[in-house]
């Protein structure tokens, strides 16, 4: 089975900034979101209100369980570690098995 490769993605609008000034370089999401490329350009959208932010590319998709995730990955993610797994539990409740997606801003 081939799956499509998306050229969009939609962060939680009160996100958005932290992507588009570069400072966030990681999302944490379930299979469900998980197929995209490396070096393929994607579109960033408000996910509440479907306004295009900006450009990413994305540069790696690996698996992470929900366990794993630490001060690292709050650090790319530019946000504190309980909240970032307190919005990870909010989004997929009951997922342990998770993928990190890393991406660069690209400047327009
Ligand atoms: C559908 C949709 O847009 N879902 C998500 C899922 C996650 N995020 C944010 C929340 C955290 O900062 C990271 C890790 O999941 O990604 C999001 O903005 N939108």
């Amino acid at each position: 089975m081939s799956v499509i490769t998306p050229t969009k993605i939609t962060f939680f609008e009160f996100l958005t900034p932290l992507v588009a000034s570069g400072k966030k370089t990681i999302t944490i999401r379930d299979i469900s979101e998980s197929h995209y490329q490396p070096g393929t350009q994607v579109e960033v959208y408000t996910l509440e209100s479907h306004i295009k932010v900006c450009d990413i590319v994305i540069l790696a998709v690996e698996p992470l369980a929900f366990d794993d995730i630490n001060e690292f990955h709050a650090a790319q993610e530019s946000l504190p570690l309980d909240e970032l797994k307190h919005l990870i539990r909010h989004v997929y409740p009951d997922q342990q098995r998770l993928f990190m997606i890393s991406f660069s801003l690209i400047e327009s």
